[in-house]
């Protein structure tokens, strides 16, 4: 059975109690679960989710972090934070960190770097708008994330990346991709890889889709040949929408 990546992502939403509230639930709701499964708190609940998670499957992510690993930054967060909490993921890209925060390739291709180099995983996140998609610009504008956002990371350590390709027009707003295509960009993202890196990574290589995942449509577009998973938002903010997902009939 194929295993599938499926992450939550809970954005800027949940007290420690809420936080704690959820998570319970979904180690009981999850536990034997095929796929992996990760939870992305904010970091004011990340130490509180870190002790509830001690034994359980489910993988500990962090939304965000510095491109410096400590110092006068006030307000950031580091990477040797986050993996004193136990954290294993970082989300890195997001589009709301590249539009609302500015956050450009080369910006976050240094964080990439580091959170690799300091043992992290991370979740490379890469889309368009609704503007460059109607301008038939959807490809180019991801393969030009995917250049820049990976610059100088090896094939060694290309396998500590997930990408996860998010058409930022789909993002919160009820309007999913069609699975084809999304599929369409995955198969893009998995040829550019091959050119950057080889056959063997671009096949390696774990795409998760995001925009609006529900339980209503997780089946369908994580049957799509190049789609390995999801990076879940709102659906990821409770027990009755995220497990389904989780849970969905492969
Ligand atoms: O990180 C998650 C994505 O931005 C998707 O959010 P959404 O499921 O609320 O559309």
């Amino acid at each position: 059975m194929r295993r599938y990546f499926i992450a939550g992502n809970w954005k800027m939403n949940k007290t420690v109690a809420e936080a704690l509230e959820l998570v319970e639930g979904l180690k009981k709701e999850v536990s034997g679960v095929a796929h992996r499964v990760m939870v992305a708190p904010p970091f004011t609940a990340l130490d509180a989710v870190a002790k509830s998670l001690k034994g359980s499957e489910i993988i500990l992510g962090a939304q965000n972090m510095s491109d410096q690993e400590s110092g006068a930054h006030t307000g950031e967060v580091s990477v040797l934070m986050l993996k004193d909490l136990g954290v294993e993921v970082v989300i890195l890209g997001h589009s709301e960190r590249r539009l609302i925060y500015g956050e450009s390739d080369e910006f976050i291709n240094r964080k990439v770097r580091l959170a690799i180099s300091r043992g992290l995983e991370v979740i490379l996140c890469v889309g368009e708008t609704l503007e460059q998609r109607e301008a038939g610009k959807a490809e180019a504008v991801v393969e030009g994330q995917l250049a820049g956002s990976l610059k100088d990371v090896s094939e060694a350590d290309l396998k500590k990346v997930t990408i996860a390709y998010e058409p930022v027009w789909a993002i919160g707003t009820g309007k999913t991709a069609t699975p084809g295509d999304a599929d369409a960009i995955h198969k893009a993202v998995r040829k550019k890889i091959s050119g950057l890196y080889s056959a063997q990574a671009a096949e390696d290589l774990v795409i998760q889709y995001g925009g609006s995942v529900k339980p209503d449509n997780a089946k369908e577009l994580m049957g799509m040949e190049n789609i390995d998973g999801a990076l879940v938002g709102g659906a990821a903010l409770k027990l009755d929408s995220f497990v389904p997902i989780v849970k969905f009939d492969a």
